[in-house]
Order: structure tokens, then sequence, then C-alpha cells
């Protein structure tokens, strides 16, 4: 499956002109407040008409100015889940989801209602009403109407936004399992970077209207220059990871990655599954010697490979770890801009990277799409 979109809007107060190509899986839109990612997606969705361009799925032009082509929302083949699930409140929750399948023609490409049912996990509140549902249940049962309407594309704006901490963990497995059980494109709208690493393919930049990149969640997080522009200043790194062991004694899962062996609190993944683990540039200190007598279990030895900063209080380390060529990753370390003086920092110099085994949660680890040990590439 393919997505492009080639748009401009041009209104009072905020010019929005973006383009990007994408495929399948998650393609997630990620920007601050006001960047314009809910009109970009709504575009898609047919809810509010570009000033000119083009928006195609698998070829199938959505809106196309030059050709004059504006299809009615009803005939895009969308489904939209909304921050909150919009559930018919007199419908029972089977009524809910059925509703969703009297506007599809004949045949259902993504499995039986049973199978949709069964991925959400949502089965035992076929007969209840909306009102006795908690955020979450509410959430999966909106995400399974807008699957069965059988759509071509599913859109998602900020989906857990309206949910707790706790909400929001118990919804996230279950948004994987779409990603990686379903033929299904997923265009998720997000300004939550722990959730973008964990669901996302690709990573599409929103700032003030504009593209300021697009790609693999990998190579976009090696922008170290887009974080300001976000609203996140202290971007991250995201480092590809191996579970090696758990260690049931301390409730500790250890991880290879390029640069070491990190730990973290315990995973509930296979040893062997390949993952990836934001690392936020705020979680890391720099030393110059191995710290002893510390707290924190990672300790990873690099080089700093560029100094930054903004002028003010604080300024960011990259710091390749794990030797040189394709064996390395990458750390950021975001401190002030006194310790950078006072410990000397400057590119080239070997350092040692902390990471606070707690900085890390199952909020920042994210399993490869498909099935578990595959890397993006290789889907
Ligand atoms: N109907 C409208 N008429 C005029 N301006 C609008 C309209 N809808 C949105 N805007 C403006 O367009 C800009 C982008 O808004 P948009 O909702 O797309 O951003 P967003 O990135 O989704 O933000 P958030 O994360 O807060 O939802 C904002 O400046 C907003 O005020």
């Amino acid at each position: 499956m393919t997505l492009e979109v080639d748009v401009a809007l041009a209104r009072p107060s905020f010019d929005l002109v973006a383009s990007f190509h994408t495929g399948s899986g998650v393609t997630a839109l990620f920007g601050h407040s006001g960047s314009g990612k809910t009109t970009l997606i709504n575009m898609v969705a047919g809810l509010v008409r570009p000033d000119r361009g083009r928006i195609l799925v698998d070829g199938r032009a959505l809106f196309d100015s030059e050709a004059g082509i504006d299809l009615p929302s009803h005939r895009r083949r969308v489904g939209y889940v909304f921050q909150e699930s919009r559930l018919f409140p007199h419908l029972t929750v089977r009524q809910n989801l059925l509703y969703g399948s009297w506007f599809r023609g004949r045949g259902f490409r993504l499995g039986s209602v049973d199978q949709i049912v069964e991925l959400l996990g949502i089965g035992d509140l076929l007969p209840r009403r909306p009102s006795s549902l908690s955020g979450g249940e509410k959430q999966r049962v909106a995400i399974g109407r807008a699957i069965l309407s059988d759509p071509a594309i599913l859109l998602m704006d900020e989906p857990l936004a309206s949910l707790d901490d706790a909400r929001k963990g118990e919804i996230l497995p279950y948004l994987e399992r779409l990603r990686d059980g379903l033929d299904l494109p997923i265009l998720y709208v997000s300004h939550s970077l722990p959730e973008v690493i964990r669901l996302a393919t690709t990573m599409v930049v929103l700032a003030e209207g504009k593209v300021t990149a697009a790609g693999s969640v990998e190579a976009v997080m090696e922008r170290s220059d887009l974080f300001p522009a976000t609203g996140h200043p202290e971007g991250g790194s995201v480092l590809e990871a191996r579970v090696a062991a758990h260690d049931a004694e301390f409730g500790l899962t250890e991880l290879e990655t390029a640069g070491g062996v990190l730990r973290v609190p315990h995973l509930d993944s296979a040893v062997g599954s390949r993952l990836r683990v934001l690392v936020q540039s705020r979680d890391v200190m720099i030393a110059t010697e191995r710290p002893a007598h510390i707290s924190a279990l990672n300790i990873l030895a690099g080089r700093i490979a560029t100094l930054r900063d903004d002028g003010h209080s604080t300024g960011e380390a990259t710091i390749l770890v794990g030797g040189s060529g394709s064996g390395a990753g990458t750390i950021r370390a975001r401190i002030t801009r006194r310790s950078i003086h006072q410990l000397g920092l400057a590119p080239g110099r070997e350092v040692f990277a902390v990471v606070k085994t707690v900085a890390i949660d199952d909020r920042s680890i994210g399993h490869y799409p498909g099935r578990p040990g595959r890397k993006p590439e290789e889907i």
C-alpha cells in the first residue's frame, strides 16, 4: 500500500504545505500542538479541503485539484478513530461495531467480525453499552468499529490522548497487534515520542505546517536538529536491541545493543526478540572516567561525535557507542553548558554514557513491526 500526500492550504493565521510518501505499517504524524497534524489527517479523511494538491491511496485519487477530484468522506474508504471514542451511547458495543460494517460493500478484506473482536479483546463487552466501559475499552471498540467499515487506510488522531498512563499501557499492545496482524496502513497522529517509537514504522515530522523530515523512525531520530521545532527539545536516540536474558531475582531484563548491555525493568518479551529502545537525552549523563559506586546499571563507553549548545544553559552531546562503522550506536545526552565546560568535553573525547535503568520502560520500547525478530527492511 502507498499513501501519497502533496497538499497546500492557506488560512489567515496558518499555512500548511505538506508533501510525503509512505507505505504499509504505522506512519506517525509527529509535531507539537498547532503544527498541522489534525488538519493534515482531516484532509485525508475528506473533512478539510486543501486549496490544491493530491492525496492518493494505492494510486487511487481521494483528492486531486488538477483533475477536479474531491471524493466525499464516505467514498474514501477511510476509518477514523478520534481522541474520544465517539461511540453511539444508545447502542450496545455489538451494534456500534456493526454500524461500521453497514457502510461497507460486500466482502471484508481484513477478516471476520469475530477475528477483529478477538484481536481487540472486546468479546466480553459485546452486550454492554458505552457508558459502562472504561476509556481504554471504549477506544478499542471505536477502533473495531472503524476497522469493520473495511477501510483502505485507518486514521487515528491521538487515540490515546484522553487516557491515563495505565490505560495507555493497556491499549498499546492491541495497537501493535493491529499493526502486525492486519494488512491495513495506519496514519497515526501523536505528539508522544515514546508512543511513536513503540508503534511507528515511518515518521513524518511537522513543524509550523511544513514537513521537516520523513523516513524510518531510526533515521528521523538521528536528526537531533529537528527536535526543538517539534516541542521536544530533548529528543533522544533509538537503539536496536535484542533481549539477551531476564534476571528474575532483581526483576530486570538485559538487552544487547551495539553500545553494550542495557539493563531495564523486566519486559514481557521472549529472549531473542528484536526491540528498539528510545533513550531520551535527558536521561543520559556523561562521565569522563568509568564511574564506580553509582546506582545506575548502564554505563556505555563511547566517544563524543558532536557537541552543540543552545547558547544559554544546556547543550547536547552525541556519543558514538560500541565502536565505529555499522556496529556503532548513537546516544544523546542533554547536559548543562557548565558541565560541558567543567569536564572539558569536545568532539573526539572518550567518555562514558550513563543511562538510568528506570528511565526505560514498556512505553519506550517497541517491537519491530511484523513477527518478532524481523527488522523493518525484511518486511
Ligand atoms: N477551521 C480552522 N480555521 C482556521 N484555522 C484553523 C482551523 N483549524 C485549525 N486551524 C489552525 O491551524 C493550525 C493547525 O491546527 P491543527 O489542529 O492542525 O494542529 P495540530 O498539530 O493537530 O495541533 P494539536 O496537537 O493541538 O491537535 C492552528 O494554528 C489552528 O489554530
